[in-house]
């Protein structure tokens, strides 16, 4: 038998892991063996896959009397996502047999795969296209539904039906950089993006891929040179870099070793420097300046960018980050100096890790003090302001160029004595 793709074998196995065991992509390890370019091709085609699931489902459902095994479901969906997406139906088909054939509980199946992908591929591309917009599970709807309304929601969907567009943050003074759009907050969204490695300036270090709205959190604490700040949590590093890069003494501080090598790599490649430390933000001790809370959250805001999230998560264990999210505020408070300030920031849509922390931290603690003119930032638009101290941004927002990721965003002070 022919060999099978890899990347398409891995991109099975991805699937299998969030849809069969609710992993998510970030907890997964790659498969070491596979070359990058296979490795990011696996991942691009799972993403995809997740990202159109409704899709791939409403294209499926007619060849199927009744839903087969989990597995081999998993399998039929990636084969639907390539095949209506401009797949190679030989390759494709060949592959997805192919794969079936490898599992105990879907090897019996493998002729079904065969011939419903056979009959995708001729038919399934206009029900791909006519298919309505893949729709947010109902766990998410709902508080959604209830927190920004109808249009708003429909929009954020159709944002998050598409590949999210990448943004960078050129590093100061940067010299090459890959050509985008500048946009009005100071991030520049890629034209072209493909293999970011590839692309110029990245070996130099020039710049690093982050979101317009992750780029705000650091641009509103507004680090200065030789200040003490701290990175409450700060792997895989985006905002650390952007604080180093304003010439702030800064100590990046996470919980994760694994995740705060990404951070060390991140240093290196850019030729910036903090102090890196692995623990836990709620035992941490020093005195600051200023802190940067990023606080970990549902990552609803980030939901384009992570379609597994849906799949592998059902909503039950956000309780335990909302409480976890204000013991972090509190620390916080306690690791500021006087007359210090403090960005608290979570990539969620939910109120209750954002708006909601916010203004029962300002009533917890009567030492801290909105501060609404950090948030005057270039490109920050009033629309986006809430009450007190803080942005919301969603994905609907610059739905014409590509959306923007989900974020909360507050600024507030320590009062001086
Ligand atoms: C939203 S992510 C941070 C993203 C990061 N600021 C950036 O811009 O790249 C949240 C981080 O919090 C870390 N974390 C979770 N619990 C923690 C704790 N108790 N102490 C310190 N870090 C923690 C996670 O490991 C994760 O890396």
């Amino acid at each position: 038998m022919a060999q099978i793709t890899p990347a398409r074998r891995a991109a099975s196995h991805l699937l299998w892991q969030v849809l069969g065991e609710g992993r998510l992509l970030s907890e997964v390890e790659g498969d070491s063996r596979l070359a990058p370019p296979d490795r990011a091709r696996a991942l691009r085609l799972a993403t995809g896959t997740l990202r159109g699931l409704p899709r791939a489902d409403h294209v499926l459902n007619p060849y199927l009397r009744k839903p087969p095994v989990p597995r081999v479901m998993a399998i039929l969906r990636l084969g639907a996502f390539e095949l209506c997406t401009g797949g190679d139906a030989h390759g494709v088909v060949n592959d997805c047999v192919a794969i079936a054939a490898l599992h105990k509980k879907s090897a019996p199946m493998k002729g079904l795969v065969n011939a419903v992908l056979r009959k995708v591929a001729a038919e399934g591309p206009a029900a791909w296209e006519a298919a309505p917009t893949p729709r947010m599970p109902d766990w998410l709807r709902g508080p959604l539904l209830a927190a920004w309304g109808r249009d708003a929601v429909r929009t954020m969907e159709a944002v998050q039906a598409e590949p999210p567009p990448v943004d960078i943050t050129p590093k100061a003074g940067a010299g090459v950089l890959p050509e985008g759009e500048l946009l009005p907050t100071g991030s520049i969204r890629l034209a072209a993006p493909g293999q970011i490695s590839a692309l110029p300036g990245y070996e130099e270090g020039t710049w690093w891929v982050q979101d317009a709205a992750a780029a705000l959190p650091a641009r509103i604490l507004g680090a200065k040179p030789g200040e003490a700040v701290l990175d409450m949590c700060a792997a895989p590093g985006g905002k650390t870099l952007q604080l180093a890069d304003a010439g702030a003494e800064v100590t990046a501080l996470d919980i994760s070793e694994r995740r705060m090598a990404r951070v060390e790599e991140n240093l290196a490649r850019t030729g910036l420097t903090a102090r890196c430390v692995i623990g836990d933000a709620l035992e941490h001790e020093g005195s600051y300046d200023a802190i940067l809370l990023d606080a970990p959250c549902s990552a609803t805001g980030t939901m384009r960018r992570h379609p597994d999230l849906p799949y592998a998560k059902d909503g039950s264990e956000f309780m335990g980050l909302f409480e976890l999210q204000a013991r972090m505020i509190d620390r916080a408070v306690d690791l500021l100096k006087p007359g210090g300030r403090m960005v608290f920031c979570t990539c969620s849509l939910l109120p209750d890790e954002g708006e909601v922390q916010i203004e029962e931290a300002l009533a917890r603690h009567p030492v801290l003090r909105p501060d609404p003119a950090a948030l005057d930032q270039p490109g920050i638009e009033e629309a986006w302001r809430t009450d007190a101290c803080g942005l919301r941004l969603r994905p609907d927002h610059w739905a014409g160029r590509g959306g923007i990721d989900g974020f909360f965003i507050a600024a507030v002070k320590k009062a001086a004595g």
